[in-house]
């Protein structure tokens, strides 16, 4: 670990990082290589003959030997996996403490096994089986019966559940995961302070706001577009702890769900997420009592807020409505920005809303949601099916169709900024770069744009990457002005989070090209 970054322990946390010092944003700080890395490609790489020789040393010897057993079929990624960690834990190198953590440092991870479902622990312990069976096949350097029975592969597959990580290249897709026994150490946050990326088998963590001495370092998880329902489902079936326990208002005693957000450039966000719940009490005045806190601050919503909340807040027992807001910081009463410690913080704020309780005319609101929600749902899922079967255009046409539709209607039912929108934009962008449909894309980036400032934090690589993708549509549209905006602002991002990637220096040299057709002045 870093000097100025320990280890804390507490009893519904468990083990996580903790800033021993103020650490600006943008510092990095390595977490390790991988102990054990699988690339997923059919053969090992390396980035030099020194490292192929270590690596020979340190299992992959028999690795080898499994592979070439299994030929011209491949383990899956965990089994192979797995089988590199086993390999590797029986070569003690006294001299050498890999730089990632140790196997036994891995063995002091979290598996959740005594919590897992039946048919998890099946799962696992099938692996475990096909794990053993793929190291048999190393023939005298396979691994002796007692050293790795099935029963502690399968709770070392349960470990990898939960404290695997994604390896990502720079554009941010998977190629493939490893584990890190020391970085696994950092707990979730849905408003994290930290960001892991790669280089190579490396994992860098880098801080994206100023951290304060004796803060705890967090990461995300999970991808920070998804819903609150989702992330919540997410992270109690893999990783195995309730995000709605953490700050919100019990669910049964209040009645929406939102999360503000507070940054310095927009100075709240407000999130609204919608779900049914089991009907609850209702005030006389417009059969909605909101039940809002910021982090157990009570929250002061005015009268125009509270109108929009209660337009949005349609919901029925199929469908799921989430929005984005902006707030002026009046709108927040006490909860305002002007406290520093909060600023580009996430705040959760917890409402329910049992619509169909309402009466005929919350239920006629509820189904028209619902209708809306459904055929963005169906628009978005036949776009990806298409793009998937290398047709975009095609993709483009029912994407845009489907949008379309929407913003025509006399009175849209879902608003702009509505996670299902947003996800059908997101594909109609892709679509409409893969068929060199520049109106369209740059229209879906500008539109993407406006729910992703409201959904990520400043700093975060999802977002300078779009803002990296605006630029390059904005430049094949020739609008220098827009493309030269949009890739200084995605260079400020990609700088701290990012810093040194390929992303980086094509914006660079876009901004150059953009600057220069603006001319001098
Ligand atoms: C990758 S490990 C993180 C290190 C872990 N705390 C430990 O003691 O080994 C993931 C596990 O940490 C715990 N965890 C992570 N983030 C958490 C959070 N925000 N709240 C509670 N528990 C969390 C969960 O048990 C989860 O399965």
């Amino acid at each position: 670990m870093p000097a100025h970054i320990s280890i804390a322990e507490s009893p519904d946390r468990g083990r996580h990082l903790v800033a021993d010092q103020i650490i600006p944003p943008g510092e990095t700080f390595t977490a390790g290589q991988s102990l054990l890395r699988c690339s997923r490609c059919r053969l090992a790489r390396y980035s030099s003959r020194e490292a192929q020789l270590a690596a020979w040393k340190n299992g992959h010897r028999a690795e080898c030997s499994a592979l070439r057993a299994c030929a011209p079929r491949m383990p899956p990624a965990t089994i192979r996996l797995a089988g590199r960690v086993l390999w590797k834990s029986q070569v003690h190198d006294q001299h050498h403490e890999p730089e990632g953590g140790t196997y036994e440092e891995l063995e002091q991870l979290h598996s959740h096994w005594s919590s897992l479902p039946d048919d998890r622990k099946q799962s696992f312990a099938q692996m475990a089986a096909l794990t053993r069976e793929y190291m048999d096949g190393a023939g005298d350097q396979a691994p002796n019966a007692t050293q790795h029975d099935v029963r502690k592969i399968a709770l070392l597959i349960a470990r990898f559940a939960c404290n695997n990580h994604t390896i990502c290249d720079e554009e941010l897709r998977p190629i493939g995961t490893g584990i890190y026994p020391k970085a696994a150490l950092a707990n979730h946050s849905c408003t994290p302070n930290a960001v892991q990326s790669f280089r190579g088998n490396r994992i860098i963590f880098r801080t994206v706001r100023q951290i304060r001495m004796g803060e705890e370092i967090c990461i995300s998880y999970l991808e920070l577009t998804g819903t609150h329902a989702e992330r919540r489902a997410a992270l109690l079936s893999s990783y195995h702890f309730d995000i709605a326990l953490q700050g919100l208002p019990d669910p049964a005693a209040s009645l929406l769900t939102a999360s503000v957000f507070q940054g310095k450039e927009v100075k709240c966000r407000i999130r609204i997420e919608m779900h049914t719940t089991a009907p609850c009490t209702t005030d006389e005045t417009d059969g909605l009592k909101l039940g809002l806190e910021v982090v157990g601050k009570p929250l002061d919503i005015s009268n125009g807020v509270m109108a929009s909340l209660a337009h949005s807040a349609a919901s029925t027992q199929r469908v799921r409505v989430e929005e984005s807001f902006n707030l002026d910081a009046q709108d927040l009463g006490g909860a305002g920005p002007e406290d520093d410690d909060q600023q580009g913080s996430q705040v959760h704020v917890d409402v329910w809303g049992p619509y169909w309780t309402g009466g005929d005319a919350r239920l006629e609101q509820a189904k028209r949601v619902a209708d809306a929600a459904a055929s963005l749902l169906l628009s978005q899922q036949q776009a990806e099916a298409l793009l998937a079967a290398q047709d975009p255009e095609q993709g483009l046409r029912v994407a845009t169709q489907a949008s379309a539709a929407g913003a025509l209607a006399a009175e849209p039912v879902l608003g702009g900024h509505h996670v299902l929108r947003m996800r059908l934009q997101e594909v109609l962008l892709r679509c409409a770069i893969a068929c060199g449909a520049w109106p369209a894309a740059l229209h879906a980036a500008r539109s993407l744009a406006a729910t992703y400032h409201l959904l990520y934090p400043p700093i975060w690589p999802n977002l300078g990457l779009h803002k990296a993708i605006h630029a390059k549509v904005a430049m094949h549209q020739q609008l220098p002005a827009e493309a030269l905006e949009q890739g200084r602002a995605a260079l400020l991002c990609l700088e701290q989070v990012q810093p040194g990637s390929q992303s980086l220096r094509e914006i660079e040299g876009l901004c150059h090209q953009a600057q220069q057709e603006l001319g001098p002045f």
